[in-house]
Order: structure tokens, then C-alpha cells, then sequence
């Protein structure tokens, strides 16, 4: 039997916890800042129910084989509590978040060669505590070893598509020049589909050029025609869509991955000497939308 405990059973946590559940091969623990009695997901492949044991206080955790990492990004110093009482020796910890910073994010609460960072494709939002919609089916990338080759394994009799990549950096990076155009419907509150006109292209070209132009700086290969399907799935964007978890957070008042998805491509922006004028602003522009207000391009650095 395999032990995992998944910190953060959201949206992310609370689809794979239901998922991973239906295995009997794996023990699953939720370790959850708030109460939860049991799982009910939707997916695209009907409704999946679970109940496995929720852990609400660190004290109540137990070693583990694996730690999965599935809260927001922002909330990854106050995984520290839980990853003290679940992480012996041998656990690995794979980080299953939006952007590119996986490992700069915790590699100082763990020692790097147990993280697995995780990009994952899946829409999901949480209705109810223990209660998630999956909208799409769902493809995760890991890089390639030991680590990556036993994460993907977890997921062998699940419908989500868990594959390692020689190239795991272009996965991320790719990912996050779609997610990274999401920051103007989180900040308009509006579909960009109805409001499309040439000036609206010209912003989210230029959100998703800039991502790219940093990618590539940083090693990363990041076709063209990822900009293309950018800027044409925020063309198609339907009134009262959601572009995502960004835009989920900002209408629950929740503070937001401002820095994970947008103030990335500005500092790293900085440090090759490339302009990001589209992130910058937009960022500056999100940020003073939170309450309480952070200055932006250094929330999550250290
Ligand atoms: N939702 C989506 O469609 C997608 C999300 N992602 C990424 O996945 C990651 C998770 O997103 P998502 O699932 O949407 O986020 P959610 O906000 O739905 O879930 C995060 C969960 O983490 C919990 N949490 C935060 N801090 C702690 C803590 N210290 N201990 C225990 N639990 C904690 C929250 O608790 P509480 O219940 O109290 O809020 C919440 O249940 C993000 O990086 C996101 O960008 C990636 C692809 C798609
Ligand atoms: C756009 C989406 C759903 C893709 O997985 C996402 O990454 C998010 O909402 O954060």
C-alpha cells in the first residue's frame, strides 16, 4: 500500500484525492486547514465519491510515502507545519501548481532531490467544502527520473494522462503563457470574448509575447503557435466564462497568484534585460485591486 496525504484539498486536491481514491492500492490522507467530511467530484466521466481520513491539525499527520502540494501558491510557507510531520527519509513531494517556481518555492522546506514539480492541465472549481466540478480531463507533466517515473505511476488506473517529459521546463513555461492572458479577465471581471476589438489583441499578444521571450531566455521552447491558441481561446471566450482559477480567486476576494503567473515574467523579465511593459502593468494594476495591498515583483521572492 502507498501512503499519500495531499495538503489543500481544493479544487486541484480535491479531483485528484477522488481520483487517486478509487485505487485501492493507495491510502489517502487530506490534510486540510478547513473541514471536510468527504469528496463528491464531477467529472467528465461521471461522479466519483470518496472518503478518505482528513487530517485537520498537523499534529494528527503521520509519515507518508508520498506529499502531494496542491494548495495555491501564496499559501506555500504555511505548508511548513504539515510537511515537518509528514516528510521521513524516503517521502517525495511532488508540487502540483500553476507557474514555473515550483522548487525556488520550497526547495528550503524540503531537500530538492525528493520534490517532483508538477504542471498540470486540468479545469476544476469547488462549489463546497469536499465539493469540485472537473471540467476537462486532465494531463499532468512531470520531468523525467526515478521521482517522475513513480508520480506518474500513482496515477496508472486514474483517467488523468500523467506522463513524464524529457523537456519539463518548455511544459511549464507553455503552460503559463496561456495562463498568464487570464490576468485580464481577472482584472476587468469580464469575459475578453465580447469586448474582443484590436487594441484587446494587441494586450493579450503582448501578455503572452513577453511570457515567451522570457521562457526563451530562460531555456525553454515555446513555439509560436502557443501564442496563437492563446490569443484565439481568449477571442472564443463566451460571457460569464471563467478564465480560471485567477479569476475564481479575485471574485471570492482571495489574495492571488499575481506574482506565480504575471510578476515571474517581470522579475525574470528583468534579470535578462527584456522588456515586459504588458505584465508590468498589468500586474501593478491586479495588485492594487487586493486588499491588503502587496507591492508586486517581490511577494513571493526570497
Ligand atoms: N483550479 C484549476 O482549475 C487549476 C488550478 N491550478 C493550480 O493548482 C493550484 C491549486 O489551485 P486550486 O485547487 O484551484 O486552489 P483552491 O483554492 O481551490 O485550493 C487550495 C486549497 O489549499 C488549502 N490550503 C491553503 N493553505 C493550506 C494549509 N496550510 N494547509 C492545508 N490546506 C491549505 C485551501 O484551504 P481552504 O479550504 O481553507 O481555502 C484550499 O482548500 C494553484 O497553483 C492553481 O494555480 C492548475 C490548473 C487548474
Ligand atoms: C486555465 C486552467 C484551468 C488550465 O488548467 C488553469 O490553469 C487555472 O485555472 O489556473
Amino acid at each position: 500500500m502507498t501512503s499519500i496525504a495531499i495538503i489543500g484539498p481544493g479544487a486541484i486536491g480535491g479531483t485528484l484525492a477522488a481520483w487517486l481514491a478509487q485505487d485501492p492500492t493507495l491510502s489517502i490522507s487530506l490534510c486540510a486547514r478547513s473541514a471536510l467530511t468527504d469528496l463528491v467530484v464531477e467529472t467528465p466521466h461521471g461522479t466519483l465519491s470518496a472518503a478518505p481520513e482528513v487530517w485537520t491539525a498537523p499534529e494528527q499527520a503521520q509519515t507518508v510515502d508520498w506529499v502531494l502540494i496542491t494548495t495555491k501558491t501564496y499559501s506555500a510557507e504555511s505548508t511548513k507545519p504539515w510537511l515537518d510531520r509528514l516528510c521521513g527519509p524516503q517521502t517525495r513531494v511532488a508540487i502540483i501548481q500553476n507557474g514555473v517556481e515550483h522548487v525556488r518555492l520550497f526547495r528550503h522546506l524540503v531537500p530538492e532531490e525528493r520534490l517532483v514539480p508538477v504542471m498540470i492541465n486540468l479545469p476544476a472549481s469547488r462549489t463546497a467544502p469536499g465539493r469540485v466540478t472537473q471540467s476537462r480531463d486532465g494531463i499532468i507533466a512531470v520531468p523525467t527520473g526515478r521521482n517522475g517515473a513513480d508520480f506518474v505511476a500513482l496515477f496508472a488506473n486514474t483517467r488523468i494522462a500523467a506522463a513524464v517529459h524529457e523537456d519539463f521546463l518548455s511544459q511549464a513555461w507553455v503552460k503559463l503563457c496561456g495562463n498568464c492572458a487570464a490576468i485580464v479577465p481577472a482584472l476587468t471581471l469580464r469575459a475578453t470574448g465580447p469586448v474582443w476589438n484590436a487594441d484587446m489583441e494587441a494586450i493579450i499578444r503582448g501578455l503572452a509575447e513577453e511570457c515567451a521571450a522570457v521562457a526563451r531566455a530562460e531555456g525553454a521552447e515555446v513555439p509560436q503557435e502557443v501564442i496563437e491558441k492563446t490569443v484565439a481561446a481568449m477571442r472564443d471566450m463566451p460571457e460569464g466564462a471563467l478564465s480560471g482559477s485567477i479569476h475564481a480567486d479575485r471574485l471570492a476576494g482571495n489574495p492571488m497568484e499575481i506574482d506565480a503567473r504575471n510578476g515571474v515574467i517581470v522579475r525574470l523579465g528583468e534579470k535578462h534585460g527584456i522588456a515586459t511593459p504588458f505584465n508590468r502593468m498589468l500586474v501593478t494594476l491586479l495588485s492594487a485591486s487586493a486588499s491588503p495591498w502587496t507591492a508586486p515583483h517581490a511577494t513571493e521572492a526570497r
